[in-house]
């Protein structure tokens, strides 16, 4: 095996990806992103579902679940294991962090031969370019775990839960899609249901099939930031959200 092979293939170690905790969302960062969606070029993420000979007429396939803050990419690896015919990406914005996400899915796509192959890391500002991603309606399940809580008022406008975002995610997310939250700030938590509650195009799941949300028990501990917070012994706060039919089109 070349060298370069070699270190593809490696597992991606933390400490040469270290950055900061926080990066100011609305600051000016370097980012491609495509102008339009189909733009994107998803076969370069996914090129297993991709293939050169596909037939003529076949529907591209397309990502139905967004991580939003991926962070080092501990949701991706789940969701390839648990749901390994469905494209996922995680968005992330902080480079180093993106970039461990990718080595880390490069690593586990050389290990496994076949697996893997349906989740994909992009550095992304979601605060700015989630349209510019995905279309509309193309999702099926958003998430947004251990959010970075941004405690200072002033601050409170680099939070990824706001009513511009919750505009956003309910244009991309399908009715009947669903936002995945979970948090060990209990004021975000509140934040959270405040703005979801209050926003027409969402609604919390009713208890009943909260109960029997198949991956609501797993998300407090799959990522690393809830894996921190466990061994902290903070408690996580979920909440799942689904996205409403759209209102009737208005009278001309
Ligand atoms: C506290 S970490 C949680 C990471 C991961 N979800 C977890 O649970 O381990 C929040 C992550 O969101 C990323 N982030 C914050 N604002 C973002 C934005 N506007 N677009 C994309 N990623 C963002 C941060 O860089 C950080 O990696």
């Amino acid at each position: 095996m070349a060298a370069e092979e070699e270190e593809a293939a490696a597992p991606p170690q933390k400490r040469f990806y270290r950055q900061r905790a926080h990066s100011n969302p609305l600051a000016d960062h370097t980012l491609s992103y495509p102008s339009r969606p189909q733009d994107m070029d998803w076969a370069a993420l996914f090129p297993s579902f991709f293939p050169p000979d596909a037939a003529p007429g076949t529907a591209p396939a397309r990502v139905e679940f967004v991580d939003v803050g991926c962070g080092y990419g501990g949701l991706l690896v789940a969701l390839a294991e648990r749901f390994p015919q469905t494209l996922a990406v995680g968005l992330e914005l902080r480079g180093k962090v993106a970039a461990f996400t990718r080595a880390r899915i490069r690593a586990l796509r050389a290990a496994r031969p076949g697996a893997y192959g349906n989740v994909a890391c992009v550095r992304a500002n979601a605060m700015k370019h989630l349209p510019h991603f995905f279309r509309r309606a193309q999702l099926s399940k958003l998430f947004l775990l251990f959010p970075d809580p941004h405690f200072k008022r002033t601050k409170h406008k680099w939070r990824i839960v706001s009513p511009a975002m919750l505009a956003e995610y309910g244009y991309v997310l399908r009715p009947g899609g669903l936002v995945y939250t979970v948090t060990d700030v209990p004021e975000l938590h509140q934040w959270m249901l405040r703005h979801f509650g209050e926003h027409p195009l969402f609604e919390a799941l009713p208890p009943a099939q909260l109960a029997a949300e198949p991956l609501l028990p797993l998300l407090p501990s799959v990522t690393e930031e809830g894996q921190r917070a466990r061994r902290a012994g903070r408690a996580p706060n979920s909440a799942v959200f689904r996205r409403r039919p759209d209102p009737p089109a208005a009278a001309p």
